[in-house]
């Protein structure tokens, strides 16, 4: 069934698959049982999985250099699967605040930057009370192969700060936010052609408002793309229309290239569509929320939602917009009235499809066996352990892995980026002559006809005068998102079809990304 179903898939140059072995290094072999792995090893186990499948193939592809040995080749490789599974930088900060008590307070950040084969890099900044080294160093990792996987031309990075943001004032926040930028930008860690942050878990526009006005006025005073030095902005400060609710809104667009299709649901013995489907959502943070907000106005139903201070039900369905009034006044989802408090194991309640949006390894050993579900979309970063992804894919639960299914942010942090660069919103120099040009066509058709003897007034039906009025910039960004979304997914498919992988869409992500990356550093050559 898998040949069928990819047809039209524009081919990189990778020729049939050989197998070769690639070995799993001996400092990640645990993270294949182990019940709670470290952050990065499990990232670099997927990696190192993916690279298996790959090999073969990437040693195929240098055939195009007639005179290499396959010794030559397959060294060439290796040297590049290196690049590819080490980071390349990691610094560590501390610094002090004073508190509004008086006192002063030693804060951690972190920046990683992953891989160099693209500049600048990208990767969003986490404020959490659990972030470390190895949390950020593998969260770069997931945004290299990420941006490739979508076809977004950065290179990986991730920072973060190891406070938890509730316990601390605005004030408090803001002056953190700025000290940690000034020490970034005083090592050159970031920079608008060198890396550029973006929002993550406890972390939103604000922040990034911060950060721009920081290197405004600082380092970036002369710089005249000093907009780019951050993405995830306000619109009033540079920022694009569509970026707050990209991540949820791709999430829905990738979770509908497999929902709506046949073959696919086949697989997993689901009817396509979303219409009935019940939703399960951990996390109602800004990946939450905005998943929520697409999927139930294209026929789903969201039962319940786990959060971290509890979880609500109702089996006749939750209107997200509604709960978003509420949690957006009452900033938790407990207590809301037109749902029940549920006691129990919310991920492990029937239903069709399981979107974990707030944190990493939440998805264990331990659970995978019991939770209930058909399809894992995965909103968060690494939310399922390797131990777990195997026990789902034996149990036929289709899981559609984070690099690809939460890539919608980067992906418009990407467009926000080019306006930045560009100084100019997307729209406004073509809205109006998009429009004329239409008109002319349709006028032009009219007049051929009538010199024709067919006198026919041609009006544009709704579709047309739809694209003619919505020009927009979130227009352009949403639909620039469902083709990048479009795309990667068909990629995908594509891989898991010739390397005959199954449902094991994890790898096929992986290995879809890697050969990109592999032509990037390959192509460029390893050193300066
Ligand atoms: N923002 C973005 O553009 C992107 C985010 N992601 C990933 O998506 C995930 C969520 O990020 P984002 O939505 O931005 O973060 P937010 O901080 O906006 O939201 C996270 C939400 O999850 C809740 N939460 C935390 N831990 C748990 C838990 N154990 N059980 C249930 N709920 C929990 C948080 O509650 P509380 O606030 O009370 O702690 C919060 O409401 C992260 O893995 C992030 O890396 C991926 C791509 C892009
Ligand atoms: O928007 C971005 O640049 C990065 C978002 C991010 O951190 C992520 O995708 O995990």
């Amino acid at each position: 069934m898998f040949r069928k179903i990819f047809k039209h898939v524009k081919k990189l140059p990778f020729s049939t698959p050989k197998r070769y072995v690639h070995e799993i290094p001996e400092h990640v072999k645990d993270v294949e049982t182990a019940g709670n792995p470290p952050f990065s090893a499990m990232v670099q186990y997927y990696l190192h999985r993916a690279l298996q499948v790959a090999e073969g193939d990437l040693i195929e592809s240098l055939k195009r250099h007639p005179r290499w040995s396959e010794e030559k080749r397959k060294k060439r490789v290796k040297d590049v699967i290196k690049m590819m599974t080490s980071i390349a930088n990691i610094i560590e900060i501390n610094f002090p605040i004073l508190r509004n008590s008086g006192e002063y307070e030693l804060i951690t950040g972190y920046r990683a930057h992953h891989c160099l084969h693209k500049l600048p890099l990208k990767g969003g900044i986490r404020f959490a009370s659990d972030v470390d080294r190895d949390e950020v160093q593998g969260l770069a990792y997931l945004m290299t192969l990420k941006c490739a996987c979508v076809n977004v031309p950065f290179g990986g990075s991730k920072g973060g700060v190891r406070i938890d943001p509730k316990k601390y004032s605005s004030k408090e926040l803001q002056s953190i936010t700025r000290r940690y930028t000034i020490e970034l930008l005083k090592r050159n860690i970031i920079g608008p052609g060198i890396d550029v942050p973006a929002p993550d878990m406890g972390t939103s526009q604000r922040e990034m408002a911060w950060i721009a006005d920081e290197y405004m006025k600082t380092f970036g005073y002369k710089d005249i793309n000093s907009m780019a030095i951050v993405t995830g902005k306000p619109v009033f400060q540079g920022g694009i229309r569509g970026r707050i609710e990209a991540t949820g809104h791709g999430l829905f667009k990738c979770l509908e290239q497999f929902v709506e299709s046949k073959e696919w649901m086949d697989l997993i013995g689901l009817k396509t569509g979303f219409a009935d489907k019940n939703v399960i959502v951990q996390g109602f943070g800004n990946v939450g929320q905005h998943a929520c907000t697409y999927i139930v106005p294209a026929g789903a139903k969201i039962i319940g939602i786990k959060e971290i201070d509890g979880s609500i039900f109702n089996k006749d369905g939750i209107d997200p917009f509604d709960l978003q009034d509420y949690y957006t006044h009452k900033k938790t989802i407990v207590g809301y009235p037109k749902a029940e408090a549920f006691q129990g194991e919310l991920l492990e309640e029937p239903c069709d499809i399981l979107l974990p949006c707030a944190k990493e390894k939440v998805i264990t050993a331990e659970n995978a066996c019991t939770i209930q579900t058909k399809i894992i979309g995965e909103g968060a970063n690494g939310p399922t352990t390797p131990a777990a992804d195997k026990i789902l894919q034996e149990r036929n639960i289709l899981v559609i892995p984070d690099i690809v299914c939460n890539a919608g942010g980067v992906a418009v942090s990407y467009f926000e980026y080019l306006k930045n660069i560009n100084h100019v919103s997307f729209g406004k120099l073509t809205k109006h002559r998009d429009k004329e040009v239409i008109t002319h066509i349709l006028k032009s058709i009219q007049d051929s006809l009538k010199g024709a003897n067919i006198d026919v007034e041609i009006n544009p039906h709704d579709d047309l005068n739809y694209i003619m009025e919505c020009s927009t910039e979130a227009d352009i960004v949403a639909s620039g998102l469902s083709l990048v979304m479009e795309s990667a997914c068909r990629g995908i498919k594509e891989t898991a079809n010739r390397f005959a992988l199954c449902n094991d869409l994890r790898t096929a992500a992986y290995v879809w990304a890697i050969q990109k990356i592999f032509l990037s550093f390959e192509g460029q050559g390893l050193s300066l």
